[in-house]
Order: C-alpha cells, then sequence, then structure tokens
C-alpha cells in the first residue's frame, strides 16, 4: 500500500513507489484481479468511488466485493468478461451499473487480461478500469426523458419535428413528421428540396419565399401551405423552425416542427362558407338581427335593408332593446325575456310602432342561442302583410257596394252586444229591414240604378242611427239595424215611424225617380233569442209579416211567426239544392175542347219530390221560388223539359196537341224570356206553334208595356199565348186589347162553386163573353164536375180541363192516356 514518505525519502522514490503512488491516486477505478479473480490490489479513487474500505476489496473474489455481491449475476458477468479478454486478447468494455446504498451509479469499464509478457500467453491476472459516469448519465437520462416527453406530446399533437443541417442540406426528422408527409416507414434520408417537392406547385413560391427570407436575417420561418403526399392526398400543412448559430454566428442549422392542419383548414373554410351563408341570409331575409348579451346589451345588428333601422347600426350598439324601444314596448320585450328565461321556450310578439308620423307593425322573435346563452332577437317589418290582412278581414267583414258591415261582423256585433246587455240589464234590437219593390226597380231600370238605391239605403239608415248602434247589409236588400241600450221600446217605435218617413221621400237614381218602400221586422234580445242566429231568424220572420200585411210596415216579433220563418228558411236552401240535386219533375194535365171532347192539348205542371219532405205542391213552393228569383232557372228547366218530352212524342207519332207551359212574372220581367224559348226551342227541335205560353194575368198587369213587348216577340215565334188566373187580377180593358194573346183561361177559384153560386157565374159567363167579343179562346180551369161542364158549354165557353177529364199525371201515365184506344177524345192538330 501507499504509505507517506516525509523529506528527503519521498524525492527519492523508487520507480515502484512511483508506480504505486500514480496507480493510487488514478482519477478512476483500478483493480488488478488475479487470473482466478480475486482482488490483488485496488486504488484509493475504488474505495472512495464505492465508499468501501480496501479489506473489504483484498483477497476477495470480484464478484463477492461489496459492490456486486447483492446480486448473483455478476460472478457471470465478470467471468465472461475474463474469458471474453483472453479470447479476444483485447480490453473488454462495458458499461455498468451497480448500487451503492441503493443509489445507482455508472461507469465505463474497461477489463483487460495481463500476460507476463506481450508475447507470452502466460495469463498473470487482469486489470479493471472504470470511470464513474453517473453525473453525466444521469443528464443524460434527463435530457432522454425530456426528449422522450417532447416526442410524445409532438406525437400526440401529431406534430412532426426535423433538423436541417443548412451545411450538406440533410434533415433529420421525427417519425411523425414522415407521417405527415405519407410515409409509414421512416425515409432513410430527407432534404430541403425533397420538402419543397411535396408542396403543391401554387403554394411553393411562398414557401421558398419565406425560407430565403429566414436564412437571409437568421430569422424564425414560418409557413403554411397544401403538400401533396407520398399516397397522393392532398393536405394542408403548418410549419415553422429557428436557426442555430454555430460559435462565429453562423447559421447552421434550422429546427422546427409541422402540423398537418388539414382539419382546421377544413373547419376554417366551412366556417367561411358558414359565414357567408349567414350573411346571404341576413341579405335575403327582410329581417332585423339583434344579437343581444345575456345581460341584454345588443352586442351586434343586421338589417338586410339598413334603412330598416332608422338609425345608423353603431347607434343600437351598447345598449338594451328597453333603451331603443319605446316604453311600453320595451316592457313587453322584457316580460318575454323573463318568460325565455323561465320556459326555455322561443318567444314570438308582435308590436306597432309610429316611425316618422307612420304606424308600423313588427313581428319579433325572442330565442336564446345554446352555446353561449347570448340573445337573438330576429324582427321582421311585417307592415304590408299587416295592412293587407286588415284589408282583407275588412273585405270580409264588409259589404263591398255599401261599406257596410256584412253577415259576418254583424254576429260578432250582436255576440259582443248581447254580452254588454247581459252586464248591464238592457235591451238589444235586431231590425230587419227589406226594401219591398227592389226586385222591380233592379229588373226595370238594370243593376246601376239598383246599386245606386242600395247605397243611398245605406246611407238613409245611417242617418237614422244613433253612434253606438249599427247597420248591416247582409244580403241584395236585406239591411238589418242593431240598436244596443234600448231602454223604453217605445223610442225605439219612434226610430222605426222615422225610418218608414225618411223612406217616404223619393230616391233620386241616376236618370230615374223611385219611390221605395220597406218591410220591417223587429226582435228585441232578451226576449224574442238568446244568439245571433236566434235573434235574426226572428226579426226575419217578423218582416216578412210585415210583407204579408201590406208591405211599408213595420212588425214585433210574435212567437206563432216562427213556423212560417222556418218555412221561408227551409225554401230559401231547399229550393237551390233541389235544382242541383234534380229533384223536379213534370206532370202534364189534358185539356179539352167542349163542343166535340177532343184533345187540344195539356198544361204541364212541375212537381218537387223532395228527398225528406215528400212531395212539395208548387202552390208552395212557386211564391219562395219568384221571390228569391230561382224561378228563372226552374222556369227555363221546365220548359226545356216539357219541349224534349213534346219533341219526342211528335218523332214517336203520339198526338198531344199543344203543350201549355207556366211562365211566372220574374221570367218576364228579367227581359230574356224570348231569348230563353228561341235557345229551348233551337236546342229541342220542336215547332213553336205546338208551344203554349200561360202567363198570369197579375204579372202581366204589373208593367204592362213591357210585358206586350215580350209577348209580341214570343207571338211572332209562333207561340200561342194565354193569360192564366183571369179574373182574379184587374186587367183593363183597354189594357187588354193591346195584349197580343190568343186565349183566357178562367181561373179555378170561379168554377169550384157553380152551380151553387150565382156571382161565380155571372162572371164566368162574362168573361166568356168578353173573349168572344175580344176574337179569343176561353178555357176554364178546376173543372170538377158534369154540371159546371154543361154550364160552361151552355155559356159559349171553347176549352176546359180538370179532374172531370183527368188530374194531372206522370209522363208515364200520359204517354198510356195518349195512346190509349178506348180514350174517346180525339187530339186536335196544333
Ligand atoms: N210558374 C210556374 N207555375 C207553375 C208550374 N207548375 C205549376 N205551377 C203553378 O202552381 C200552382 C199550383 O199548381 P198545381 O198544384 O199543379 O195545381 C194545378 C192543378 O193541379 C190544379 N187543378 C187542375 N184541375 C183541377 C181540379 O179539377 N180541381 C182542383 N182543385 N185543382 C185542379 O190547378 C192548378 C193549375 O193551375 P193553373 O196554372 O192556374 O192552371 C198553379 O198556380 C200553377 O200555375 C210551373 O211549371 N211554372
Amino acid at each position: 500500500m501507499i504509505s507517506k514518505k516525509t523529506g528527503p525519502q519521498a524525492d527519492g522514490a523508487s520507480p515502484e513507489q512511483l508506480f504505486k503512488m500514480a496507480f493510487n491516486q488514478q482519477h478512476q477505478f483500478l483493480a488488478l484481479i488475479s487470473p482466478e479473480g480475486r482482488v490483488l490490489e485496488i486504488n484509493q479513487m475504488a474505495l472512495n468511488m464505492q465508499g468501501a474500505e480496501r479489506e473489504d476489496y483484498i483477497g476477495q473474489l470480484l464478484w463477492d466485493a461489496p459492490a456486486w455481491k447483492q446480486l448473483p449475476e455478476w460472478k457471470a458477468i465478470w467471468q465472461q468478461r475474463f474469458q471474453q479478454a483472453v479470447s479476444q486478447r483485447t480490453a473488454v468494455i462495458t458499461e455498468d451499473i451497480y448500487h451503492i446504498a441503493g443509489v445507482p451509479h455508472y461507469a465505463d469499464a474497461v477489463t483487460t487480461a495481463l500476460y507476463a509478457s506481450d508475447d507470452s500467453r502466460l495469463l498473470v491476472g487482469y486489470i479493471v478500469q472504470a470511470s464513474d459516469i453517473t453525473e453525466r448519465r444521469l443528464a443524460e437520462n434527463r435530457d432522454l426523458a425530456i426528449q422522450e416527453r417532447l416526442n410524445f406530446v409532438l406525437e400526440q399533437s401529431r406534430t412532426g419535428s426535423w433538423d436541417l443541417n443548412l451545411v450538406d442540406n440533410t434533415a433529420y426528422r421525427s417519425p411523425q413528421h414522415d407521417q405527415i408527409f405519407g410515409y409509414n416507414t421512416p425515409l432513410p434520408q430527407w432534404t430541403y428540396d425533397m420538402f419543397i417537392e411535396h408542396v403543391i406547385p401554387e403554394d411553393r413560391p411562398d414557401v421558398e419565399q419565406k425560407f430565403q427570407q429566414a436564412v437571409e436575417t437568421k430569422g424564425d420561418w414560418d409557413f403554411e401551405c397544401r403538400i401533396k403526399r407520398h399516397d397522393g392526398e392532398i393536405r394542408w400543412i403548418w410549419g415553422s423552425g429557428s436557426h442555430q448559430l454555430d460559435h462565429s454566428g453562423r447559421a447552421v442549422n434550422m429546427a422546427g416542427i409541422v402540423q398537418d392542419i388539414t382539419k382546421r383548414k377544413q373547419f376554417e373554410t366551412d366556417n367561411q362558407h358558414y359565414a357567408a351563408e349567414l350573411n346571404s341570409l341576413f341579405q335575403a331575409l327582410p329581417d332585423i338581427y339583434f344579437q343581444i348579451s345575456s345581460d341584454g346589451t345588443i352586442l351586434n345588428v343586421h338589417a338586410h335593408n339598413q334603412h330598416e333601422l332608422y338609425r345608423e347600426p353603431s347607434y343600437f350598439l351598447g345598449k338594451t332593446m328597453q333603451e331603443v324601444l319605446p316604453p311600453k314596448i320595451g316592457q313587453l320585450f322584457e316580460d318575454k325575456l323573463a318568460e325565455l328565461e323561465r320556459t326555455h321556450v322561443m318567444q314570438v310578439f308582435t308590436y306597432a310602432l309610429t316611425i316618422k308620423g307612420e304606424l308600423r307593425y313588427y313581428d319579433a322573435r325572442l330565442n336564446q342561442m345554446s352555446i353561449d346563452h347570448k340573445l337573438v332577437c330576429v324582427v321582421r317589418d311585417i307592415t304590408d302583410i299587416t295592412r293587407t290582412e286588415k284589408e282583407l278581414y275588412h273585405l270580409a267583414h264588409h259589404d263591398a257596394l255599401t261599406g257596410l258591415p256584412n253577415r259576418l261582423l254583424l254576429n260578432e256585433y250582436i255576440d259582443h252586444a248581447i254580452k254588454r246587455a247581459k252586464r248591464q240589464n238592457s235591451l238589444i234590437a235586431v231590425i230587419f229591414f227589406d226594401l219591398d219593390n227592389f226586385k222591380i226597380i233592379n229588373d226595370s231600370y238594370g243593376h246601376i240604378v239598383g246599386d245606386l238605391l242600395l247605397k243611398e239605403t245605406a246611407s238613409r239608415l245611417l242617418g237614422c242611427v244613433r253612434e253606438q248602434d249599427s247597420v248591416s247589409r247582409i244580403s241584395g236588400d236585406e239591411f238589418i239595424l242593431l240598436l244596443e241600450d234600448i231602454n223604453y221600446p217605445d223610442n225605439l217605435t219612434q226610430l222605426i215611424e222615422k225610418l218608414l218617413k225618411t223612406f217616404q221621400q223619393e230616391f233620386v237614381l241616376a236618370d230615374h225617380t223611385a219611390s221605395v218602400t220597406a218591410s220591417i221586422g223587429i226582435s228585441l234580445y232578451p226576449h224574442d233569442g238568446q244568439d245571433s242566429t236566434e235573434l235574426l231568424r226572428n226579426a226575419d220572420a217578423a218582416m216578412y209579416r210585415a210583407k204579408n200585411n201590406g208591405r211599408n210596415t213595420y212588425q214585433f216579433y210574435e212567437e206563432d211567426m216562427t213556423n212560417s220563418a222556418l218555412e221561408h228558411i227551409f225554401f230559401k236552401t231547399s229550393l237551390q239544392q233541389a235544382i242541383d240535386k234534380d229533384e223536379f219533375h213534370l206532370n202534364y194535365q189534358p185539356q179539352i175542347r167542349l163542343h166535340d171532347n177532343a184533345l187540344i192539348g195539356m198544361e204541364v205542371l212541375i212537381r218537387w219530390n223532395h228527398p225528406s219532405e215528400g212531395n212539395i205542391p208548387p202552390g208552395k213552393f212557386i211564391p219562395f221560388a219568384e221571390e228569391s228569383n230561382l224561378i228563372i232557372q226552374i222556369g227555363e228547366w221546365v220548359l226545356r223539359t216539357a219541349c224534349f218530352q213534346a219533341k219526342k212524342w211528335l218523332d214517336s207519332g203520339i198526338e198531344f196537341g199543344r203543350i201549355a207551359v207556366n211562365v211566372a212574372g220574374p221570367q218576364i220581367k228579367r227581359g230574356n224570356l224570348v231569348d230563353t224559348i228561341k235557345t229551348v226551342l233551337a236546342e229541342t227541335g220542336l215547332p213553336a206553334r205546338y208551344l203554349e205560353i200561360e202567363v198570369t194575368e197579375s204579372y202581366v198587369m204589373q208593367d204592362a208595356d213591357r210585358a206586350v213587348e215580350q209577348l209580341n216577340e214570343i207571338k211572332a215565334l209562333g207561340i200561342t199565348l194565354a193569360i192564366d188566373d183571369f179574373g182574379t187580377g184587374y186587367s183593363s180593358l183597354s189594357y187588354l186589347k193591346k195584349l197580343p194573346i190568343h186565349k183566357l183561361k178562367i181561373d179555378g177559384s170561379f168554377i169550384r162553386d157553380i152551380p151553387v153560386d150565382t156571382d161565380d157565374m155571372a162572371i164566368s159567363k162574362a168573361v166568356i163573353a168578353l173573349g168572344a167579343s175580344l176574337g179569343l179562346t176561353v178555357i176554364a180551369e178546376g173543372v170538377e164536375t158534369a154540371e159546371q161542364a154543361r154550364f160552361l158549354s151552355h155559356a159559349g165557353c171553347d176549352e176546359v180541363q180538370g179532374y172531370l177529364y183527368s188530374r194531372p199525371i206522370d209522363t208515364g201515365a200520359i204517354e198510356q192516356y195518349l195512346t190509349e184506344p178506348k180514350n174517346s177524345l180525339h187530339p186536335v192538330h196544333p
């Protein structure tokens, strides 16, 4: 062992001593080992490194020494190293890790076999040298750990790293780098040029220019470009790199990262599209959008047309909706906001604003965004649509001619009035006002004059009522006055008389003047009805009674009117259905020449077979048909059907004489009867001489001048004309002379009581004589007995019809009648 020498002995140390000193003071582990592995000598540094004492090593087998004895595998390790050192005759270099007091230590170890001489094969032992590299290794391990963590992060973030040697243009890359470029197995080599080749041509200039700039300034390189990957896919990448300088300040290296940003780019593109789409929507939709923070501040405002804001958009920013809206609407907005917060359901509401003196209407939708709880308020100007709606409402609820409320609105008025009357315990009057002779004026003077009359009527009615009352027009010439707060029915009577008086004044209608009267029916709430339907129906019934009472008068509703009112309503609706559903058919009643009992023709009589009511006699429904003018359609149907039938008989050789078709007053008044007859004859092909038209006396006399005109035209066609119900009207002889007629028909009421009623007999005789003097044929209807026939024959009557000869019978029966050989009657050819 090395011992300290002092003084001159030290100076004169022998080479052996010097060697020992050097051995001991070497700055590394040194141990001499015997060929069988025992420690012969160990230096102080080795003991220091091990924290051991000399005695722990000397003479011990190396693997039993403190550094290795804990781990049994060291014996094999050392033996293998010694063998290797001998077999290869070279130093065996290893890096060892061993533990001292549980703390790992690292060492670079060199094991060399020692021989007696260089060329000797005599092994004398081994020398083991080891340097402690613990510090260096720990630092390296730390760096490695950092690197690993970095790699992990890069890998996770799909970021590749690269390190470009600017001198030889080669680059180290991480595996992620190569994966980004589409290589699943890392490439052996990578250069800047290889990188540029992957960049698509359009993006290359920008990337290269930025690289050159970075190199020139030794600054950073930042780029974004598209690459064509190895697998052909086009991807977006982003990269950045920084320079590393050598000690002389020369840029030798550039290192950085690269990322595949295709998804982000896609997202950005999607976002741009979305923003563009949203922008187009903002432009296309006629709405104003307010984006509002959750505390109510307006963050943004968009308007398809800036003018709709009426202010600069900046005016709104930072303010609350309550601040920019008038207080009442601001409050409405606040209420809706609270409701939205409570229910999380979009709030829709409308409001109106007066802007620059004009009332404008808005529809607002308030909703909350699901992401950041901001609010969106979409406001649409609905002024035009609201005005149109109001106009449509007005049109739907008012009569176009007079501007008065129509039936729809009237019903609402009555319902409201009933509610008020209930609360105030007051009366309501519903006054049904119907012009008496409107149809005559309308038909005689035309629709323009008729319209003028209706307008003037509306104006006169409005002049009679108080402000709180209303006047409505519910159809044709029917007006309803609704009077509220009627506390004293007497006052009501005064008002009605005032109405009637107002109409005493003549109407001046364009070039015409007309005297117009009205029939009035009144129903009262609560006495005469509980709702608008009942009140109107009963007022109508009362009006109908007023009409029957001679017109130009008024009538309060009484309970017994209900039946006739119901009947009236029934006919009004059912007759149209009867036409549409073909519920009519015809009967025929033979007409006989008295002196030889020959059949000269037959009267055509309509029959109505109602699906639920059965047969309804014409005497009941014809007046309603006349009143509603449906007689025009019905009459045309009768004429056409009868003419078709007659033509059929004619073609089949069945003798029938002439068919006598009844024509009602309104058919003549309408003025186109002649055209209708001409059309029907043309359509059916029936010669005019086989047709007879019966016109009632009363209608002819109502407007004789006009009737004469039309009857002349009809006669000119070759048609026979008869005056029906003769004796019931007020024919003046002077007019009778002017009428282009062939026949007078004595009304059945004068025949019925012959021979009992001498007056009737006298009248019948007079009519027969009058006919003879005017050269007219006279026919009597309603002949039921042979006595009546005899009387008429003696009086000189030409023709008869009645149950005595035949009841009116249907087509099948009359055909049988006409063709029966036992029938002694012989038709006369017209
Ligand atoms: N405008 C049209 N008016 C028509 C048409 N069809 C019929 N009418 C008119 O309806 C009234 C009632 O007609 P109706 O019930 O058919 O009665 C007629 C005969 O059936 C009936 N008649 C005939 N003979 C006798 C009889 O011996 N006794 C008796 N009690 N009644 C009898 O008289 C009616 C004939 O009436 P008239 O036309 O006056 O000859 C009636 O006013 C019909 O005119 C039509 O298509 N259009």
